[in-house]
């Protein structure tokens, strides 16, 4: 935290310095008040005669104090925002900029909607942490011990007074603050869960609504918010018995001055003015307490949010970059060499001593029943995750010595759940090569099919994709995606399913203007149907996390059971006796 601080100390010091200001002009009024009151209309100095001068002289005095303190209240607000803001503004900079580091086991590790809240919600405590610390404490600080010190120049029994009152207070303010703390962590836990299930039913509010699982939802939304709102209660019944005891101490405090004063007044070792200002001062005193409570409320929260942010900020880039960032002697070529792997979450091996070599510009399709393992495999080329046994060899250099930028500019990726963004359609197209010509992006939209339909919205290529592409449909969101992938200059190119919404017709001439237009790209393409892979050089075929077989179309018709069993499955006798 205090590499934050430091950067904005200044701010934070005049804050500090106009806190000063402010402190001290209310803890000056009391004085002027008991002398207004004792010599100004008492007149105790001048045998009970008034003095209307001294009256207005000592008055005009303490409106010009206020206004001072005002003025310096103003001023250390703003220098207390300023240093606040500034410091959440460079946490959240830098929390986001490590999020960008993090490895997909990270990501996995944490969840979307934890990193959601803790970007904003829990940097928003630490900022307010850090402004209610420079103003609040400060003040409040300075006015207890002031009021304190005044007192007892005052009067030392009305300074005695409140100094007895001080353990129960603190005793009373540990003991909320104990039950407290814990809570606030379970707070944020909470919200994480909440802007979890926000955002899993945003994004799937159609499937919601097609499963007509609205009420479920519902329920589950709502189980979720009534427990942060228990836990918040029972925070705020915390701080809402702690707010009485506090404020009768204070009365208990007030009570006995006057009982004391009024032995001491009659006894001529106080005056009204001294009792006037002493309750003055034990008012500021105690009302310095009292906001010290609220201040710790927003200082344990916004520490236990700071924990929650630093776990961001300290996580380590797992994926360590390589050395190599230039040019390879080979381009394109691809081997995964007894490659192993399984998700560190749950220690299933999902590929299990895989070889496979895939030559430069050969086009390799990847079959096999649904979660088998083909997306994690295509995802071990460009690091996504590392292998746990094993190595893959992209252009004859393991993966893991190759700088990751580098190793990612030579492949290119589309997926089956398209990923677009908020923006025009060329710039959804462009995504990965900024620097295209229109020409360029067009003739990507072209190979992908995609111009077509381009053509026939209102602003073609300028046309703006409404968010994650709801404005499109499966298929034209799929064609964009590929269109993004193909125009990236990559030596590999990787189709994860990504023709699945694609009738057959458009997906043959696709693979047809693909082959035309980058004859030299290593291709993998997994899929579900054989149609789609049928025209590659090799198809492999993935069982039980091992390649089962490999080779063409031809030859796996004649050798791989599985694949001609998906193969009758999904072409049919009738189809077969046809061919
Ligand atoms: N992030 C993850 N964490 C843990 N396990 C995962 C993760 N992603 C996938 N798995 C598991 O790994 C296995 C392989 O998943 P993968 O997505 O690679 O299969 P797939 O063959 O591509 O499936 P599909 O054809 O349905 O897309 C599955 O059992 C899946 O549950």
């Amino acid at each position: 935290m205090w590499k934050y601080v430091k950067r904005y100390l200044h701010f934070a010091i005049l804050a500090a310095l106009f806190m000063v200001g402010e402190v001290l002009m209310d803890l000056i009024q009391p004085g002027l008040m008991s002398h207004i009151v004792d010599d100004g209309v008492l007149g105790l100095n001048n045998g009970g005669v008034g003095n209307l001068n001294l009256i207005w002289k000592l008055g005009i005095q303490m409106i010009g104090l206020v206004l001072f303190g005002g003025l310096c209240g103003s001023l250390n607000n703003v220098f207390v925002h300023l240093s606040g803001q500034n410091i959440g503004n460079d946490i959240r900079k830098d929390s986001f900029r490590n999020i960008m580091t993090f490895s997909f086991p990270q990501l996995d590790k944490f969840g979307t909607g934890s990193l959601v809240t803790r970007v904003t919600n829990d940097i928003t405590q630490v900022q307010n942490f850090v402004s209610q610390f420079v103003r609040g404490m400060i003040r409040m600080s300075l006015l207890m011990f002031g009021s304190m010190y005044c007192m007892f120049r005052l009067n030392r029994e009305f300074g005695l007074i409140v100094l007895c009152a001080f353990p129960f207070i603190v005793g009373c303010l540990a003991f909320c603050l104990s039950r407290a703390n814990p809570l606030f962590s379970k707070l944020q836990a909470q919200l994480d869960s909440i802007n979890e299930i926000m955002q899993e039913d945003v994004s799937g509010i159609r499937i919601i609504k097609a499963c007509v699982r609205e009420i479920y939802e519902k329920a589950r939304f709502r189980k979720a918010n009534d427990e942060l709102i228990k836990t918040q209660l029972k925070v705020l019944v915390i701080f809402a018995f702690m707010n009485p005891i506090i404020n009768a101490l204070m009365y208990i405090v007030v009570a006995i001055i006057l009982l004391v004063g009024s032995f001491e007044v009659s006894g001529g070792g106080a005056t009204p003015g001294t009792i006037m200002a002493a309750i003055t001062y034990t008012t500021q005193l105690l009302n310095g307490i009292l906001m010290l409570v609220m201040l710790f409320q927003n200082i344990s929260r916004g520490i236990a949010s700071w924990k929650r942010v630093k776990e961001i900020l300290h996580s380590k880039q797992e994926l360590v970059d390589g050395s190599l960032s230039g040019e390879t002697e080979q381009h394109g070529t691809i081997e995964f060499r007894d490659v192993s792997f399984s998700y560190p979450e749950t220690g299933q091996v999902v590929l299990d001593h895989i070889n496979l070599t895939v030559h430069q510009g050969e086009t390799v399709g990847i079959m096999g029943t649904t979660g088998c393992g083909k997306t994690t495999l295509v995802n071990l080329i460009p690091r996504f995750y590392d292998v746990t046994g094993g190595a893959i060899l992209v252009d004859g250099v393991d993966v893991r010595d190759y700088e990751q930028k580098a190793l990612r500019e030579k492949v290119a990726i589309a997926l089956q759940k398209s990923e677009l963004f908020s923006t025009s359609i060329k710039e959804n197209i462009s995504w990965g090569s900024p620097s295209a010509t229109e020409e360029a992006v067009q003739s990507a939209a072209h190979t992908a099919q995609a111009d077509d339909f381009i053509s026939l919205t209102p602003n073609g290529y300028d046309t703006i994709v409404a968010e994650r592409g709801v404005s499109l449909s499966g298929g034209q969101k799929q064609r964009l995606s590929i269109a993004r992938a193909v125009l990236k200059p990559a030596e590999i190119l990787i189709f994860d399913d990504a023709t699945s919404a694609l009738d057959l017709k458009t997906e043959s001439n696709l693979y047809k203007a693909l082959q035309k237009t980058k004859p030299e790209s290593t291709k993998i393409i997994i899929a579900q149907r054989i149609a789609s892979v049928r025209g590659a050089d090799r198809i492999a075929v993935l069982e039980n996390g091992k390649i089962a077989a490999c080779g063409s179309h031809e030859e796996l018709m004649k050798s791989c059971a599985t694949y001609q069993d998906i193969y009758h499955s999904q072409i049919g006798e009738e189809a077969e006796n046809h061919e």
